[in-house]
């Protein structure tokens, strides 16, 4: 595959991304009528990104509500039914499930356009579609498979951010005979989109993502359920340990179910592995006391620190430790606006940003990455205007 963007074309499409308002920009890499099928989180995301970059968005869904409301949020326009479209890009956005049928009606449906889906699992999507024999060979070399890697623990469009891909990773899973034009238009999809194109084949796809989605969402949901028959008074002690391992717990089933079934063979060597560890805990555990056994703690819990350090940093840079300046907040509206912009003013880069509400206090606390170093300048910022930092 040939050199198709220049390395910062991502990074400018990003700041155009960001930049957007409901005004058309002309920076966009795509040209439109771009068609969404399958108007949930994620279709409604991308309508919503791509309509305020100032593209020319139609949206499809089974479910009239899921359309509708896609529309009142910005995503795009409703292809009516018996209007003629000839779009650049139809974007399957449906469950993993109905996927391949979805992309091989859209490759029949628009014989102009190129047809990509972003559905969690590539294999078995593309094995249904190679295996499909109503498809052509020119058909397929207008599909590419795609997944980026950002999302969030809701579903339905009333949750869609036309943000949500911003400097996140989208794998691009180009088959064989996927057309050059075919890569080129899934790339300037990620790329108005603000993602970061990573490109993998199907199978190193769904491997890589069965330990750092997959397995993440399983370990999430089997801790939460340990939650179901806990005391409230146990409950009420809950902290950020609790809610930053189980966020993605209240991720939807449906969506789940399918994703595992796609990728049970790529997740089961990961789940064994982790029975061992469970297994050497518990056996640690029955006997504190034995020789060895402190060491051997320590050693599970050097592997999780050695483990993490190697989670990279935004844009795949390295990992990265910021600094945290941590502001406390009077919960009134408006507040966290006016940090935000008081930080904006300060001309220091927000990293990261995180709020905590003391349950029946009527404080909140934020925490505010920066790169390290640029704390103590924006402690100082901060107390000047007098707000409350916690040291
Ligand atoms: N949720 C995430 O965090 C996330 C992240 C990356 C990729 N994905 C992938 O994106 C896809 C959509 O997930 P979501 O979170 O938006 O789910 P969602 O439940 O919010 O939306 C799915 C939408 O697809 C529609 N749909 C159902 N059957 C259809 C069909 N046959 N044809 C067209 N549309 C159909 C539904 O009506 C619904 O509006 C999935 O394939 C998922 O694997 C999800
Ligand atoms: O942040 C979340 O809520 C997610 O679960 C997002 C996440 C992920 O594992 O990173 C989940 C599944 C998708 O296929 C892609 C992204």
């Amino acid at each position: 595959m040939g050199e198709i963007f220049k390395d910062d074309d991502a990074a400018a499409a990003t700041s155009a991304v960001t930049a957007s308002s409901a005004v058309p920009t002309a920076a966009t890499y795509l040209n439109g009528p771009i068609l969404v099928i399958g108007t949930g989180l994620l279709g409604a995301s991308v309508g919503l990104g791509l309509s305020r970059a100032g593209l020319d968005v139609r949206l499809q869904d089974p479910s009239p509500s899921a359309q509708q409301i896609a529309q009142d949020v910005g995503a795009g326009t409703i292809l009516k039914s018996g209007e003629t479209l000839s779009p650049e890009l139809v974007v399957c956005a449906a469950p993993p499930d109905v996927t391949a049928a979805a992309v091989a009606q859209a490759l029949k449906d628009y014989p102009h356009a190129v047809v990509v889906d972003i559905a969690s699992v590539k294999s078995s999507i593309l094995n249904t579609l190679l295996a499909d024999d109503s498809l052509t060979a020119e058909q397929l070399t207008r599909y590419v498979g795609t997944h980026p890697m950002s999302g969030r623990e809701k579903s339905g469009p009333a949750a869609a951010r036309g943000e949500l891909f911003v400097a996140n990773p989208w794998v691009i899973t180009a088959h064989d005979t996927a057309s050059e034009r075919a890569i080129r238009t899934a790339r300037s999809l990620v790329a108005d989109l603000g993602g970061v194109p990573t490109y993998m084949d199907p199978l190193s796809h769904d491997h890589a993502v069965a330990l750092v989605s997959h397995m993440p969402q399983i370990t999430a949901s089997l801790l939460a359920s340990r939650l179901l028959n806990a005391e409230s008074t146990q409950l009420a002690l809950a902290g950020n340990g609790l809610r930053d391992t189980t966020r993605i717990a209240a991720s939807d089933p449906r969506l789940w179910i399918q994703i595992l079934a796609h990728n049970a063979p790529q997740i089961v060597g990961h789940l064994e592995g982790m029975r061992e560890d469970i297994d050497r805990l518990i056996s640690t555990l029955h006997h504190p006391e034995a020789n060895g056994a402190l060491l051997d703690l320590a050693e599970l819990f050097g592997e999780g620190n050695a483990g993490h350090a190697r989670i990279p940093g935004k844009h795949g840079a390295p990992p990265q430790s910021f600094a945290v300046v941590t502001v406390l907040v009077d919960d009134k509206p408006g507040q966290i606006a006016r940090l935000l912009k008081d930080v904006g003013d300060a001309n220091i880069n927000l990293e990261d940003l995180r709020m905590d509400h003391a349950s029946g206090r009527p404080v909140g606390m934020v925490e505010i990455s920066v790169l390290p170093g640029k704390e103590a300048e924006l402690e100082a910022v901060l107390q000047k205007l007098k707000w409350r930092v916690v040291k």
